[in-house]
């Protein structure tokens, strides 16, 4: 269990280090016990365990820490730090005895006199300044060297843990930032404070705000708006999904954005239009035909364009005859003793041809069926094994992988054949955003096919057509009408509409077995069509028309009777689409939690984090990729095992969940990477299936009501879908098919293919520097045509001010 803070103001605590418990290399976390010299707070006894983030603090060292009286379940009452300073010797016998410590080898009480008696009191400024400075004490070169490397080392973090503790950063993230630039921290503060916000995760504009206050940094600050504007760029793209945005769109987020900081006064839109001129005119920002990139994504289109331009006119071994390529797709029909339809037999056929082909279908089309066709009928055509223990040297020559854990899971077992995530793939560890800006190393594979390719985002994409040499045949396969990425692009919808690039549309469904009416419903749905019979009750699919306010308890009640009837609950999976509110996931969890886990006397051990008492037995969804552990976003599993930190010997909280193939253990600062999955949102659920789906739809979902929302979230369910809540919902939903998001890549995608002559393009497909130059006029030009009228950002809005954004933002939101 946490500590409790005790309520109240800062407290102070100064007094001398007796002994440091327990130290965090990696992160400088600290529990030390100290001498209380003096504290602002009640305190009888004369000793005190402070916990924090220190710089090198040792045992001897005088601190001041401020921060807070804290109860700990089990070691009561302690003072937690929030900041610290640390005081320096300021008197001779001091100083020497620190320069004689033993953390500076080679140097005793005497040399460390003499470097005193030469250099003065600040003698360690002047040594850090110019080691030369210590000519004449009498080291020899090695202990000198040393010598100055610690006390750099040691004295300049000690410098700049506390210069970023008094600019008002807590000491956690002091340290994290000390991680990030070392000696250089505080240099590169001073030259812009905002580069925090890209450099540094979980620093925001507000936070580099602050800093950039403490450092008088001005409101109009050209570093500060430039930092507004890629923030809000930043927005853009990942709550909409844009590609690309407009001049107005992106100055009124902006403007929203320098609003949340600490500056002020919101400069003027003329201030803030002029920066963003600077930034198209350095290229930061792209401008064409009146749409704004940040370069990164501007460029991520062209490649990917590009990219799959060398792949699609790269030589491949497939030089079959038609007639050839006809009976290998006979026989696997036999094999597999499936009819294939037409569109099947083409799509077989063109897979097995081409360098790259889409294929597309709605649930139960057949695109399984295709993926195991096809590969059983490459390795008849290339005479290649598909027996894996054959590859125990050699990489198998067919790659099959997915977004997410769960859909390579299941891939893996409608194919019999390994299959992982494309990280996996790609050996991308999820964790590092960084990591998608790298070049990555090339796939060994013949064949790579990628399902679900509808989740797969912009830049993830980038990075898979990086990594496939040309030669190699790519299959991509998905269902264009689910919800697209979660991060920005849509990518598969992107490269079919260009029509560039070989596709098959599966249309036909073939899951007629008794109880199909999800998967027609599901096709109705996608076209806009509301089912007659969709009220109606059916044997695989229901609905209970209930209120808003209803929801919670009719869910509560299904999922205890669906219980009953003997559904696990990792069979039932409850979908919403979003975490707030009386109907959202977090408050359905609640519910669900107290019907399927609740708190009882055999199964008493909680740990709380934040509002969530997760118990042993609890479902959960992995949130992020851990390929270190072999689990990934999207996979669930169950609480298997709970050691609170008051029953823990390292008293640390840990909480073990055992996944399909792996168990994983998580102490509390892993905690963020997981989340109960009694419900889960419909995002978190694509490329998986559950054979009972519960889903509550409600006005109270508001703009998230959306034909392709419903319509992937119906189709997640495998044998029964129960619907709950108000009709009206629903058919608003599939009345409203979600926008179109911005992007661009269909028009790079038909420039790539057919501007340039097939054979010309296949020896030197331009780079992206040159597309880049293409679509851009040279910069002076570029400029002038901004400021003339290209993308004048300040185009029909004379005389509008930033306060006008922001009573527009609140009138719509209101
Ligand atoms: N040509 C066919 N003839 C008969 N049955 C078929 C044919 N094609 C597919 N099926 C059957 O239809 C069902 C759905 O096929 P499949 O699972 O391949 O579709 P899918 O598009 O991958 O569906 P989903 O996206 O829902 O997973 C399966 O039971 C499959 O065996």
């Amino acid at each position: 269990m946490a500590a409790t803070r005790n309520k109240g103001e800062e407290a102070e605590v100064t007094g001398q280090v007796m002994s440091i418990f327990f130290q965090n290399p990696t992160n400088f976390f600290k529990i030390m016990l100290l001498h209380v010299d003096h504290i602002s707070v009640p305190w009888t006894e004369s000793e005190i365990v402070v916990t924090g983030t220190f710089g090198t603090v040792k045992e001897d060292d005088t601190l001041t820490c401020i921060g807070h009286l804290v109860n700990h379940p089990k070691y009561g009452r302690q003072f937690a730090a929030d900041r610290y300073e640390q005081e320096t010797p300021t008197s001779k016998s001091g100083l020497i005895a620190y320069l004689s410590d033993k953390q500076f080898k080679g140097i005793g009480p005497k040399t460390a006199e003499r470097i005193v008696d030469r250099l003065g009191l600040d003698a360690i400024t002047k040594i850090i300044k110019d080691p030369r400075s210590l000519a004449g004490v009498g080291l020899t070169q090695k202990v000198q060297d040393g010598f100055v490397a610690t006390l750099k080392q040691t004295y300049g973090m000690e410098r700049v843990m506390l210069q970023l503790n008094t600019w008002g950063i807590p000491s956690n993230l002091a340290s994290m930032i000390y991680q990030r630039y070392q000696e250089e921290t505080l240099t590169k503060l001073e030259e812009d404070p905002y580069r925090l916000v890209t450099d540094v995760t979980g620093v925001g504009f507000r936070r580099a705000d602050e800093i950039a206050q403490s450092l008088q940094v001005l409101a109009t600050d050209p570093r500060r708006l430039r930092s507004a504007i890629s923030a809000a760029f930043n927005r853009l793209n990942n709550d909409e999904g844009a590609i690309y945005t407009q001049a107005p769109v992106l100055l009124h987020t902006a403007v929203n954005v320098l609003a949340q900081g600490v500056l002020h006064p919101t400069p003027p839109m003329a201030v803030l239009s002029d920066v963003l001129k600077d930034m198209v005119r350095e290229r930061t920002v792209i401008s064409e035909d009146g749409r704004l990139y940040l370069a990164t994504y501007y460029e991520a289109e062209w490649q990917i364009a590009s990219g799959l331009k060398k792949l699609h006119e790269a030589d491949i071994d497939a030089d079959w005859s038609q007639k050839k390529v006809h009976a290998a797709v006979t026989t696997v029909a036999k094999k597999l003793q499936v009819t294939y339809d037409e569109s099947q037999v083409e799509a077989l056929t063109t897979a097995l041809t081409r360098p790259v082909f889409l294929l597309t279908g709605g649930p139960g089309t057949g695109k399984t069926t295709v993926i195991r066709g096809l590969i059983d009928a490459y390795a008849d055509l290339h005479d290649v094994s598909l027996d894996p223990g054959d590859y125990t040297d050699t990489p198998f020559p067919i790659q099959l992988a997915a977004p997410t854990g769960r859909a390579a899971k299941r891939m893996s077992e409608l194919t019999g054949l390994p299959a992982g995530t494309i990280h996996r793939l790609l050996g991308l560890t999820g964790r590092d955003p960084g990591e998608l800006f790298k070049e990555p190393g090339p796939i060994s594979a013949q064949l790579v096919i990628i399902d679900e390719m509808s989740m797969v985002d912009m830049f993830l994409f980038r990075q898979l057509i990086r990594a496939i040499t040309p030669g190699i045949q790519l299959v991509l396969v998905g269902d264009k009408d689910q919800l697209p990425s979660v991060g920005p692009g849509q990518v598969f919808a992107d490269l079919l509409a260009s029509g560039s690039l070989p596709a098959s549309y599966l249309t036909k469904i073939h899951r007629q077995a008794a109880g199909s009416s999800i998967v027609q419903m599901a096709h109705a749905i996608n076209d806009g069509i509301i089912p007659p019979d969709l009220f109606n009750n059916q044997a695989d699919r229901s609905f209970f028309a209930v209120s808003a306010d209803q929801v919670p308890a009719v869910v509560g009640q299904v999922v205890a009777r669906a219980r009953d009837k003997g559904f696990s609950p990792l069979d039932i999976q409850v979908l919403a689409p979003m975490y707030r509110g009386p109907a959202g996931v977090t408050h359905l969890n609640d519910v669900l939690q107290e019907v399927l886990n609740p708190a009882a006397p055999d199964n008493p051990k909680e740990i709380v984090v934040g509002t969530t008492h997760y118990r042993i037995g609890d479902k959960v969804l992995q949130l992020v990729n851990d390929p270190e552990h072999n689990v990934f976003n999207g996979e669930i599993g169950r609480v298997t095992a709970l050691t609170p930190a008051k029953q823990d010997t390292d008293h640390r909280d840990r909480l073990t969940v055992a996944f399909d193939e792996t168990e994983v253990t998580y102490g509390r600062g892993d905690f963020n990477s997981i989340t109960r999955a009694y419900c889960t949102t419909i995002h978190k659920a694509q490329g998986s299936e559950f054979p009972l789906v519960i889903l509550p739809v409600v006005h109270e979902y508001g703009r998230m009501l959306e034909r392709n929302l419903l319509y992937t979230a119906i189709t997640r369910a495998e044998k029964l879908l129960i619907m709950v809540g108000e009709e009206s919902a629903v058919t608003q939903a599939i009345h409203r098919p979600g926008a179109r998001r911005a992007t661009t890549l269909p028009q790079r995608l038909q420039t790539q293919f057919k501007t340039v002559p097939a054979q010309r393009a296949a020896q030197s497909a331009p780079d992206v520097n040159e597309a880049v130059a293409a679509e851009l006029p040279e910069p002076p030009l570029t400029y002038q045509m901004i400021l003339q009228h290209r993308i004048d950002p300040m185009i029909g809005m004379t005389g509008i001010t930033p306060q006008d954004f922001l009573n527009a933002t609140e009138d719509k939101e209101g």
